[in-house]
């Protein structure tokens, strides 16, 4: 992890109809780390993620990533700051009428122009990387387990080369060794290929495994950003059934 903030959120303030979900918020997220978001059910983790991408739109607020502030990019810088970054919605959300290769190819058609035998290769390439069988280019996702799901969208998610991955909930519904197995997978790719990670998770397993910050959502706002250790401190009453329920402590021991 760099010093180097990559993802920059100011006094956000996000909502639906008459109810603010997110209102005062403020994060950064570092180069090169993996960072977990968590919180209650509803506390707004998927609409923070999905307005720093650019699918929700704010009520008030600056975000900049990689240095640029969204709001003054035109739609081509806005295209090219999408290209830098990597998405893994909740449950892997791959299209059902496409191959698994031809997935991975959704985000190098629209945005490069490359033959398709290099286009073969790379989908190739991200099969291999993400730990996957050559066979599984050819397969649809109903011919695939949970756990290859969230594999192949995952090298979707790395398609086009991402500086930043966001992940929604990566390891929800894998199998306590499915999801430990997901978990240093991640961790490897950011060791090798330098990624920051995003990762919006209830996964306490993950939390202690691989996440160098947590930040954690409350009342609209990031309440505090830290390492597991100091989310055990924490005295903020969700904090602190969360971080020091029976499932942290097992989730301690074995990480
Ligand atoms: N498009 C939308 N229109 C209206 N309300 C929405 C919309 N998207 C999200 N919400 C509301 O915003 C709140 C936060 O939702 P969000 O999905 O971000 O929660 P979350 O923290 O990710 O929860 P969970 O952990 O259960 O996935 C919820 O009350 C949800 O109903």
């Amino acid at each position: 992890m760099t010093s180097e903030v990559i993802i920059s959120v100011r006094d956000l303030a996000v909502g639906f109809n008459h109810r603010l979900i997110i209102d005062g918020l403020d994060l950064d997220v570092r180069r090169g780390e993996v960072l977990g978001v968590v919180g209650g059910s509803g506390t707004g983790k998927s609409v923070l993620t999905r307005c720093i991408i650019g699918l929700v739109p704010k009520r008030r607020g600056k975000i900049a990533v990689f240095g640029e502030d969204l709001d003054d990019a035109t739609a081509a810088e806005h295209k090219a700051i999408e290209r830098r970054w990597g998405v893994l919605f909740q449950h892997g959300a791959l299209f059902s009428s496409l191959t698994v290769k031809q997935n991975i190819q959704v985000p190098l058609r629209e945005y490069l122009k490359l033959s398709e035998p290099l286009m073969d290769e790379i989908a190739r390439l991200k099969i291999a990387l993400v730990g996957l069988n050559p066979d599984a280019a050819e397969k649809y996702p109903s011919e695939l387990s949970g756990g290859m799901i969230k594999r192949a969208a995952l090298a979707r998610a790395l398609a086009l080369d991402p500086e930043i991955v966001f992940l929604d909930e990566p390891t929800s519904g894998l199998d306590p060794i499915g999801a430990g197995e997901f978990d240093t997978l991640i961790k490897t790719l950011r060791d090798t290929l330098g990624l920051t990670v995003y990762m919006v998770t209830h996964d306490l397993d993950s939390l202690a495994r691989i996440c160098d910050r947590i930040a954690a959502l409350a009342d609209g706002k990031v309440i505090v950003t830290g390492t597991m250790a100091d989310m055990l401190r924490q005295t903020h009453p969700w904090l602190k059934s969360y971080f020091g329920g029976e499932r942290a402590r097992a989730a301690r021991i074995s990480g």
